[in-house]
């Protein structure tokens, strides 16, 4: 049976686009917790095998291990006795069922801190974020830069062509754009630029 710590839990919700940096905060943060001697558990899941089946990878290439899942109950299951920080990334995919397992997490003295996608590819509200949103101590809103016209992007514009809510995919799936750039329906993505800048 899990000893949790007797301090007090919290959660913390990192939310935004994609590519706004969610991962790279969820990886700073854990990070910050494994300098601290904080015993820490990241877990994922399973559908996002993007990069890597087990570890979680930003964008940029950062990478932390992780515990891949079906459902998010399993946590309760793979959680260690002296862990004390639980990350959880792309949390928008375990669907309701997440909601009352980090609020079970953090009640029992643990910090608990969730990635995930704030909105769908049509701007709607990705749930359950709304509802761990409300839930959270913290709340962080990251942005990403609109690939169209260069100001801050919230929103995740589909260019491939699909309706379904969920489709894996990074870039040549999916891009970031303003409220002005973005269209709520598939549609071609920007060129490349060659940029001189960066190998
Ligand atoms: N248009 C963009 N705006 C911001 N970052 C971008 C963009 N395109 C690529 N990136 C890269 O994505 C990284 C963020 O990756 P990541 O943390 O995985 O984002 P998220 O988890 O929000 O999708 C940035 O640090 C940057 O290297
Ligand atoms: C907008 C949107 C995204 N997805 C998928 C695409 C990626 O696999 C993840 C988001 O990853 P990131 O770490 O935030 O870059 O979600 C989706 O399934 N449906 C959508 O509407
Ligand atoms: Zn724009």
């Amino acid at each position: 049976m899990h000893q949790f710590p007797k301090d007090i839990g919290w959660i913390e919700v990192i939310c935004g686009s994609m590519f706004s940096g969610k991962t790279e905060e969820l990886i700073r943060r854990v990070q910050r917790a494994v300098y601290g001697k904080q015993r820490v558990q990241v877990f994922k899941p399973r559908i996002d095998n993007r990069y890597d089946e087990t570890q979680v990878v930003s964008h940029s290439k950062l990478k932390v291990t992780s515990t891949p899942l079906e459902r998010a109950e399993e946590i309760f299951y793979k959680l260690e006795p002296d862990t004390q920080v639980v990350g959880i990334d792309e949390v928008q995919f375990f669907g309701a069922e997440v909601v009352a397992v980090v609020e079970a997490l953090a009640n029992k003295g643990l910090r608990v801190i969730c990635a995930g996608l704030d909105q769908d590819y049509q701007g709607r509200p990705f749930e359950p974020m709304p509802q761990l949103m409300a839930v959270a101590e913290y709340v962080t809103k990251e942005l990403a830069i609109c690939v169209v016209c260069g100001n801050p992007a919230n929103r995740s514009q589909r260019i491939v062509s699909s309706g379904e809510r969920v489709v894996v995919g990074a870039a040549g799936a999916y891009e970031p754009r303003c409220r002005k750039c973005h269209v709520p329906e598939p549609t071609e993505g920007t060129p490349p630029q060659t940029l001189e800048l960066f190998d």
